[in-house]
Formats: C-alpha cells, sequence, structure tokens
C-alpha cells in the first residue's frame, strides 16, 4: 500500500454561495513532487490553505501526514513548510536574521540554529549575501531564501504556491534542482505551478478548474489518455484557417506556433489527417504531421481554454 502524505475526500470550500472548491479528491503520496495546475482563479491556493489547516473546508475530509485536518492543525504546522506566492520576510532584516528569526518561532535552541543557518545558507547559495538585506535581493535570491526559511525546520511536507513567478528560466531551472534534492532528503512537495515545463517535472499532477478536478495522474498518462490527436498543420492563412477549425465540434483547440497551426482533434475520429483534408481540401496541398502530445494540450483539453 503506498503511504499518503496528503489524502482529501470530497472536499467543498464556500464563501457564501460561491464554491472555490467542488468535491476535491487528492492522494499524494510520499516522496513524490506533485503539480497543481490550473487557471488563474480555479481554487488552487484555497485548496493549500485548506491543507495546511489555515481554512477550514466547509465539506470534506483532510488527512496529512495522518493528521486529521483542521483538528490537528497546530501539531501540523510543525511538520509542514509553506512558501506564498509573495516573498513573506522581512526585507529590512539580513539574510541570516530572517533566517533566525524563522528558527526562533520553531524554539530552535541557539546552537543547533546557528548549525542549521549555516547549513541552509550553503545549501541554498547564500552563504556570501548572509549580511545582505533581504529588501535589496534579486527576485532569484529572494525565492532561494524563500525557500530556505520555509524549509529552516526540516518540514516532512512542503507547500510552493507559485513559487517561480517572478524568476528568470535559469533561476527556475536551479530551484527545481533545489526541489528535487528535497524529495531525494524524503520531503513530500505540493506545488502550484502556471508553467507547463514545471508541471512537467511532477510526479504527479492536478489539472484544475472552476474548483474541480479535470484530470489527474502522472505527466505521462495525462498526455496519453486525454482523447484527443494531436495534428500540426503548415499552410498560408493559418489565422484564417484557425476561426474555421475552431468552429468544428470535432477540434479541441487550435493554437498557433509560429508558422504552424497545432489542432487538437477528438480522437474519436478514427483518421483525423484526412478528415481534416476532408473538412478543407486546401489542406491537401499543405504538410500535415500528427505529433506527440504535450501538457499544454492536456491543460487546453480539460480546461476548455483552447476555444478562448
Ligand atoms: N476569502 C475569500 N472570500 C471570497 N472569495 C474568495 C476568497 N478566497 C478566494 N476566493 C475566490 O475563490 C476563487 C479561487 O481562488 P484561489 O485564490 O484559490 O485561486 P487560485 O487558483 O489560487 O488563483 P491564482 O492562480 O490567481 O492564485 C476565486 O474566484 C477567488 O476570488
Amino acid at each position: 500500500m503506498t503511504e499518503h502524505a496528503i489524502s482529501a475526500h470530497g472536499v467543498v470550500k464556500r464563501f457564501g454561495d460561491f464554491k472555490a472548491v467542488d468535491g476535491l479528491n487528492l492522494e499524494v503520496p510520499k516522496g513524490s513532487i506533485y503539480g497543481f495546475l490550473g487557471p488563474n482563479g480555479c481554487g488552487k491556493s484555497t485548496t493549500i490553505r485548506m491543507l495546511t489547516g489555515l481554512l477550514s473546508p466547509s465539506e470534506g475530509q483532510i488527512e496529512v501526514l495522518g493528521m486529521a485536518i483542521p483538528k490537528e492543525s497546530e501539531a501540523l504546522r510543525l511538520k509542514i513548510g509553506y512558501m506564498t506566492q509573495k516573498f513573506s520576510l522581512y526585507d529590512d532584516l539580513t539574510v541570516e536574521e530572517n533566517l533566525e528569526f524563522i528558527g526562533l518561532i520553531y524554539a530552535m535552541e541557539p546552537k543547533p540554529l546557528t548549525a542549521r543557518i549555516d547549513e541552509q545558507l550553503e545549501t541554498f547559495g547564500l552563504t556570501r549575501l548572509r549580511k545582505q538585506r533581504a529588501g535589496g535581493m534579486s527576485g532569484g535570491q529572494k525565492q532561494r531564501l524563500g525557500l530556505a526559511a520555509a524549509t529552516m525546520h526540516s518540514p516532512d511536507l512542503l507547500f510552493l504556491d507559485e513559487p517561480t513567478s517572478a524568476v528568470d528560466p535559469e533561476n527556475r531551472r536551479e530551484f527545481w534542482e533545489q526541489l528535487f534534492d528535497l524529495c531525494d532528503g524524503g520531503t513530500t512537495i505540493l506545488v502550484t505551478t502556471h508553467y507547463m515545463d514545471e508541471a512537467e517535472r511532477c510526479h504527479g499532477l492536478a489539472i484544475m478548474e472552476s474548483g474541480v478536478v479535470r484530470a489527474s495522474g502522472s505527466p505521462e498518462t495525462l498526455m496519453n489518455t486525454m482523447g484527443v490527436n494531436v495534428i500540426e498543420v503548415q499552410t498560408d492563412n493559418l489565422r484564417q484557417l484557425k476561426e474555421q477549425l475552431i468552429a468544428l465540434d470535432e477540434v479541441r483547440s487550435a493554437a498557433q506556433l509560429g508558422v504552424r497551426l497545432r489542432v487538437l482533434v477528438d480522437d474519436g475520429v478514427a483518421e483525423p489527417i484526412t478528415w481534416l483534408q476532408q473538412q478543407f481540401p486546401s489542406l491537401q496541398l499543405a504538410t500535415l504531421e500528427k505529433v506527440r502530445p504535450s501538457l499544454e494540450d492536456v491543460f487546453v483539453t480539460c480546461t476548455g481554454e483552447g476555444r478562448q
């Protein structure tokens, strides 16, 4: 039996008449990196707040690290780390003072605290910056400090809410290396993201829309079972063709990528290339190729973003 760091069943969160989360079921295996993907406002942050015990669900059961939430939230707090979207450390304190402050909140004794600060500075490449005020750091450095702070007390489970929204691709890549190091050390990580390349790095994924999980599984499984074929078309007048394509019921989405149009056709259509050429005879002369689905294809297929 797989041990789960998080199990949630039938979780609902209402704000007045509005359901921000509507019947969420979630199983996150221990020691994995699990991604939450979804458009703005789909309920990712609300879900994280419930899983961390900061917000009580209106309905449903949540168990995190074997504890019933929100009942045992107080005990859970010592075992989890939470990095929010905004840098929530103190701009006027130096890097090491910020870490010291967090350590004191967790009631760490002076000697282990000093040793842990040194260790964290080293792990997150901040040793040279230890006397630097946090307010003067770059986006990438702040994010590393945020992760160092969130893991000061060596949590078993780490929640990261869009941790890389303010950093460049190189720093994002480095950040993910650090997440895999943490994961190797046994930490379970739940991360929300808008970036498909980040989602693809996760062991498991849930794609949310309007408070509902539309699809979940490993990135590979999601890509292999999404129920569409992906055809790339190279021809003239792509803009006009796109409009005509998305008017067809069998076409879930058509998106331009440079000189190509990426068309998602329901897999109920047995021969999608022949079918497209039958719909638009001018495509007999065009280049059409069936390609491997990407996670972005999965995303547009299950969130309906493709028709917008
Ligand atoms: N305290 C609240 N009171 C009322 N509505 C709320 C509250 N918190 C969140 N919502 C609403 O619930 C929905 C989900 O919000 P949430 O912040 O969970 O989305 P999200 O997926 O994290 O979005 P983003 O990617 O923009 O952070 C939104 O429509 C939001 O306006």
